[in-house]
């Protein structure tokens, strides 16, 4: 993304490790042209950092914050503690539980502190990205005019689908 323009979707990850599953969420946002950022930010490991990311964010002009983590998946809910931002949570599969853990961990969030949550792995990422895009859409005629006609494609490769019957 050029980098004079200011990312509008934040993307974060608790690991590099995740990063299979959070750069399908990346792609989907380089198809719609939306300006992002992508960077690895942790509550367990680098909690400060990710503190002033989120305390942050909304001054440096971000709408939607899609934050992606696996087994003991912290970070979505502690990054919406520290912002009004919206946060889509990202539950990445885990090596023990398949995601069932990052899936809990995130969508489990107390009253007043909500994170949106999508489904575990690289279906939920791209959805979220694809949320996100809805956000703006919202106040965004022409990026909404762009997310309908991805809808109407996505029907007719449907209506186009053959069986080997
Ligand atoms: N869930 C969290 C957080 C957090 O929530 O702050 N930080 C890292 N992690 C997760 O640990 C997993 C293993 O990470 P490593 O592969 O680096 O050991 C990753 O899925 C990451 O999201």
């Amino acid at each position: 993304m050029n980098a004079t323009v200011k990312p509008v979707v934040g993307v974060v990850m608790g690991s590099s490790s995740d990063w299979d599953v959070m750069q399908h969420a990346v792609a989907v946002l380089k198809d719609f042209g939306i300006a992002h950022e992508a960077q690895v930010i942790s509550a367990h490991r680098m909690p400060d950092q990710m503190f002033a990311y989120a305390e942050s964010a909304r001054e440096r002009g971000l709408r939607a914050i899609i934050a992606g983590a696996g087994g003991a998946a912290h970070l979505p809910g502690m990054i919406a503690a520290k912002t009004i931002v919206p946060v889509l949570g990202v539950p990445v599969p885990s090596k023990y539980l398949r995601g069932e853990d990052s899936l809990l961990s995130i969508v489990q969030m107390p009253k007043g502190i909500p994170v949106a949550t999508y489904a575990i792995g690289e279906a939920g990422a791209a959805n979220a990205a694809l949320s996100a895009i809805a956000m703006l859409a919202t106040t965004d005629d022409a990026l909404a005019a762009r997310l309908e006609a991805f809808r109407k494609t996505q029907t007719q490769v449907a209506l186009d689908m053959k069986l080997p019957t």
